[in-house]
Parts: C-alpha cells; structure tokens; sequence
C-alpha cells in the first residue's frame, strides 16, 4: 500500500477567542499560531470566521476582497497576516475561514484559505453547504440570506506529508465530500466550523467520529472559543479523532490549542483490521468519487 502520510506530522487545532475587533483577533491568532509552532506543529488550523463574529449581520462589514490573487493589504488584510504568519511559524496554516466579498457579482462567500510554510497561498476552500437551519425553539439560522456557496471539493497537497482536504463547519455534514477527499488519497479531513450549543451537543463529535470510521481517515475539528457574550455561541471542543474513530485530543470551550501526532502506521494498522477499502462493492452501488467532480485546483 503507499503512503498516504509519507512521514509523522504533529496537527494543532487553534481553539481561539474571537470579538469585534479585527486587528485584535489577527493579532490574537498571529500570537496562538506562534505557540502551536513553537510547540513543533507542522499543521495548524484556526476556526471559522476567526478574524469576526459569526452571524449573517456581521459577514459583510467584515468581508475582504480575495480576487484577483494576491490581493492587496488593503483589499485583504487577513489573506497577508496569514501568509505572513505561516512563513513566520514554518508551518502548513489553515486559516480558518473569513467572509469574502466578490465585487463584480456582489456575493458573499465563507472562504477558507491555506498557505505553506513559505506563506504562498495553496487552497482556497468556500463553504459548499450553507448553514441554514430551524429547530424551533432551540436555533434558526440561514447563512444564505447573505453568502452564495462555493462549489468545488478542496484537496491540498502538501508536498512532504500528503493530501489532505479542507471544507467548513456544516460541509461536515455531508459525507460525499469527504469521501471523495478520501478515496483520492486524503489522510487528514480538516473543517474549521462553529457549531453551537443545540447541535454542538447532538452532532459535534458524532460528525467528527463519523467522517473518520467512514473513510479510515484523520478528522480534525476546530471552533472558536465560547463566547456567552456574543450573539452566537460556538459550541468549542476542538477535536482530533483517529482514522479508527478514536477522539486522540478534545478542548473544553475556552481559548487553547489542542495537538496530536499523526502516523501512516495507525492508518494502515486500522485499514488491515479492518479492511473495507478492499471490499467495497462498486458493482452494487456507484462510487461517489468517480465522474464528475468539480475540484480547487
Ligand atoms: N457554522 C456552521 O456551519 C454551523 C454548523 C452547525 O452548527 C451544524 O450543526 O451543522
């Protein structure tokens, strides 16, 4: 079998607390990447919407403008302070994700952007899946009253450790992506998201649990801090689960970074235990990562 992880990496997930103020959250960011690296993290990952407060009033008096690549500092300071940040930490950075505007078509876009460790950009992800949902009584929230999905699938090669994909919060809900991330050789499912505390409690570890038995993958989940303060509040428990579905690493809800060390050996040991990537049966059901699919490139 080869390598889907071609040697062991140290993940860290930035559990971070997130205001109004944007210069104070890049900052605050800037200061938790340099800890995780500093702490010998190859890969780190912020949360969704880390540079604003999350909610549909907010996505677009925080907005920068991403096209066309690179864009300026004054179009997009958050796009420089992660570059920056990542070629500073030496590190593979996933930076969470930020509300993007598009000026010709004036759409709104929930767009995660990950760079090397020489600060160029590798990926942008936008969130495929749109958060709208109604449990009465409990939560109601619709993020296409203001943003437009993405449409693609992300996969990130990193050129010394392997594939790994990247989508947002809600797009963990919906297993064809990961699936196909992980059927073209992904080892490592990244979602920066914020869930709440109504579906944080129901389906936050379950999702994480599930993506990772499903497909014999690393998960890694990672929220803002708990702000009960703020108009939305993220449910936390930032998690790295195993590719046998084992939780390796959890925060609680505050401000933290949590860290676990990746192998190709545990993918391997759980895929021979185990062995459904034999045996699956394409003659029976169709094989969601094959025909056509639209990917980042
Ligand atoms: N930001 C989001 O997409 C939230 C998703 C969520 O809470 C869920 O239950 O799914």
């Amino acid at each position: 079998m080869a390598k889907l992880l071609k040697q062991p990496l140290k993940l860290a997930l930035v559990q971070l607390s997130t205001g109004a103020d944007k210069t104070a959250n890049l900052a605050r960011a800037r200061s938790k990447v340099l800890e995780a690296s500093s702490k010998g993290a190859n890969i780190v990952v912020l949360p969704e919407c880390f540079n604003s407060p999350y909610g549909t009033k907010y996505f677009p008096k925080y907005a920068e403008t991403l096209l066309p690549s690179p864009p300026t500092k004054e179009q997009s300071p958050s796009f420089h302070a992660l570059s920056d940040l990542a070629k500073e930490a030496k590190a593979y950075l996933v930076g969470g994700s930020i509300p993007e505007y598009w000026a010709e078509t004036k759409k709104y876009y929930n767009t995660s952007l990950t760079f090397d460790p020489n600060g160029k950009l590798l990926a942008t992800h936008r969130k495929v899946h749109l958060f709208d949902i109604d449990i009465p009584g409990k939560i109601t929230f619709r993020e296409s009253e203001v943003l437009s999905p993405g449409n693609k699938v992300t996969i990130v090669d990193l050129p010394e450790y392997g594939k790994i994909a990247v989508a947002i919060c809600y797009d963990v809900r919906f297993p064809e992506l990961a699936m196909i991330a992980a059927r073209k050789g992904a080892f490592l499912l990244l979602y920066p998201g914020a869930f709440n505390l109504t579906t944080g409690a129901l389906h936050w570890e379950l999702q994480a649990r599930a993506r990772a038995v499903d497909n014999q993958v690393y998960v890694g989940l990672c929220s803002p801090a708990r702000d009960m303060q703020a108009d939305y509040n993220a449910w936390g428990h930032s998690m790295i689960v195993d590719p046998n579905a084992g939780v390796m690493a959890e925060l609680g809800e505050n401000e933290d970074v949590v860290y676990a060390d990746l192998s190709n050996e545990k993918i391997e040991e759980t895929r021979k235990g185990i062995p459904i990537y034999t045996q699956r049966r394409f003659d029976v059901y169709p094989d969601v990562s094959e025909g056509k699919i639209k990917f980042e490139e």
